[in-house]
């Protein structure tokens, strides 16, 4: 073990507001991955990557192209820092933690009430998966694996019935 273990909570964020700080690479990998959760997603950031721009023209998230203010976490259940700013994204953490807000910051891995996992969907089985911030390729291998094992067991739907 070379780190904490982290507890797969799942939980129903289909109500909950989020609020996504960046709206780069990594913001836009994790919206779509809380897209299959829950519309409640407002992301905020004065550069948008185009994918973003497309779902907030949709109506699928809320898009607020400017930089952050500290007003914008008052009605977050949970907040994602992932600007490239990691003084910025150090700065939300504290305001979050004042606030009693769950946060995640992206930059470090120190500073996250919960990490954010590998997702593997298949019908009503969900899988997260963690590698326990110590080896993020890891993670992402164990998803591709067990994604293609959750569609292999699919094939044999019928011997749970
Ligand atoms: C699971 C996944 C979900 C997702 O992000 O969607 C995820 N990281 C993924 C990939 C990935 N992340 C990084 C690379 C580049 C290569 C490399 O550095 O290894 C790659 C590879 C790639 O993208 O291919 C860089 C990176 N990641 C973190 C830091 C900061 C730090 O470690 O302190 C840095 C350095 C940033 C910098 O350099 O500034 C931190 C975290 N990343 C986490 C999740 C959390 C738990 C991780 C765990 O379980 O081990 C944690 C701890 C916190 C959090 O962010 O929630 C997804 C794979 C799933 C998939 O593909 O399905
Ligand atoms: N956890 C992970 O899986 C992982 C993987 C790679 C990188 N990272 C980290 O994630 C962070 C983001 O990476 P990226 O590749 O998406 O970066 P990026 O450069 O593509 O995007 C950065 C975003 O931050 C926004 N931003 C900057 N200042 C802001 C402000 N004041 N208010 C609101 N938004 C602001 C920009 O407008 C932009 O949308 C980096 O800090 C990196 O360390 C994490």
């Amino acid at each position: 073990m070379k780190n904490k273990r982290y507890f797969p909570l799942y939980v129903d964020l289909s109500d909950k507001n989020i609020v996504v700080v960046g709206g780069g690479t990594i913001a836009t990998r994790r919206v779509k991955a809380l897209l299959l959760f829950t519309r409640n997603i407002t992301v905020i950031a004065p550069k948008m990557t185009a994918d973003l721009w497309e779902l907030g023209k949709l109506g699928k998230i809320q898009i607020q192209p400017r930089p952050v203010k500290k007003s914008d976490f008052s009605m977050a259940y949970m907040v994602l820092a992932v600007t490239n700013n990691s003084e910025l994204n150090e700065e939300i953490y504290r305001t979050c933690k004042e606030e009693g807000i769950y946060v995640n910051v992206a930059s470090d891995k120190n500073l996250c009430d919960f990490y954010f996992p590998g997702i593997c969907l298949k019908d009503d089985i969900v899988v997260g998966i963690t590698a326990s911030g110590v080896n993020h390729k890891k993670a992402k291998a164990v998803r591709e694996k067990m994604q293609a094992l959750l569609e292999e067991l699919e094939k044999d739907e019928d011997s749970y019935e």
